[in-house]
């Protein structure tokens, strides 16, 4: 619960519109019903309702967008109706309304229902005791907002950026190990459900180290910053390329298998022979191909692949080698014998 708390923005913003209004609203509701004042307390009621109904909504199923929305237009609305219903009391429910709004829903969505809000209020002249009252109201409601916008969209952006920088290979702008971690687990659960399948390349550049020692290591980037290139540009846009570590890469191509996976990989290898290079001439790289097999977990797959590339490099590099079917016994690598066919 916690976790999810910690690392869910917008459900530790719902939680807490839930907490605040169960402690803030209960009260009210029980004084109104004590008071006989029964349209207040029912308003109080369904609007505590409303709100506990769309935190346990987000909680069960995780949709937070929707149940922000909901819960934003609950507040917002609610707000107006009590400030219609109370008076001039209840005007001070649609400042905290205004602020959550802004972190429940899409900054343009939230500053649509703040004024609608702010103008529905003003249009209801039990709302106010005087004119002065009302624009002192107005005025401050678009301050409070335009400050919750500043503030909500600073956030945003930030947790992009966060989010980004968490994700993606500073050097070569692909998706780093912890993404393809991510995307591998949805690729397995994907294939589970659809049947579609999936390959899994690991690409190692050969003699990458002798690259870096005798160019450098600003050589040595550009050779990987080429890769990235010429494999994004030949491959579909549903094909991912992930750097899992120095000059070794993941490429995850989902709806091949067969012959179409062997022509795939023959035309990647034609592409780097041909074009990828280094001031001292062509680079190579060598390949180890598994295709996804039924039930198969992603370690188990990315173990294949592994092994392959091994074998591939084993048997001289330059060379795609295939791995074996995810329920053949495994390959024991210490005692194996790649047969190597030219590559
Ligand atoms: N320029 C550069 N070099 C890197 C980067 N990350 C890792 N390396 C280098 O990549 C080299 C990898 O060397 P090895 O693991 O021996 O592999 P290799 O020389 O390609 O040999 P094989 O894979 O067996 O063909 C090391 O020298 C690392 O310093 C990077 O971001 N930029």
């Amino acid at each position: 619960m916690f976790y999810r708390l910690r690392t869910d923005f917008r459900l530790s913003i719902i939680t807490l519109l839930g907490a605040s209004a169960v402690l803030g609203i209960t009260p009210f509701a029980v004084m109104r019903f004590v008071q006989n004042d029964l349209l207040a307390g029912l308003v109080d009621l369904f609007i505590l309702l409303g709100i506990v109904s769309g935190v346990l909504y987000a909680w069960a199923t995780g949709d937070t967008r929707r149940s922000g929305l909901v819960l934003a237009v609950i507040a917002s609305g609610g707000s107006v109706a009590v400030g219609s219903v109370v008076g001039e009391a209840g005007l001070f429910w649609l400042y905290p309304c205004l602020v959550t709004t802004f972190f429940l829903v899409h900054p343009r969505v939230a500053i649509g229902l703040s004024v609608a809000s702010v103008l529905a209020l003003m249009m209801i002249e039990t709302a106010f005791s005087s004119q002065i009252q009302m624009w002192s109201f107005a005025t401050t409601a678009v301050v409070v907002s335009a400050s919750a916008y500043v503030f909500a969209h600073r956030n945003h952006s930030q947790r992009r950026r966060l989010e980004h920088l968490a994700t993606i290979d500073p050097l070569t702008g692909v998706k780093n190990r912890r993404s393809m971690d991510e995307e591998l687990d949805l690729a397995a659960a994907n294939a589970e459900r659809s049947g579609l399948p999936y390959a899994l390349v690991l690409l190692d550049i050969d003699h990458f180290k002798k690259i870096n020692d005798l160019y450098g290591h600003g050589v040595g980037d550009d050779v990987l910053n080429d890769l990235v290139a010429l494999v994004g540009s030949h491959t579909r846009w549903s094909d991912q390329l992930f750097r899992y570590g120095g000059e070794e890469f993941v490429l995850l191509l989902p709806g091949v298998d067969g012959v179409n996976l062997r022509a795939v990989m023959n035309n990647l290898q034609q592409v780097l022979r041909k074009h990828l290079k280094h001031p001292g001439g062509p680079v190579t790289a060598s390949f180890g191909v598994a295709l996804l097999g039924h039930g198969e977990g992603v370690g188990h797959w990315l173990d294949r692949a592994d092994h392959a590339l091994y074998r591939a490099k084993e048997c001289g590099r330059d060379r795609i080698v295939y791995a074996e079917e995810a329920d053949s016994p495994e390959p024991d690598l210490a005692s194996s014998d790649p047969s190597c066919a030219p590559g």
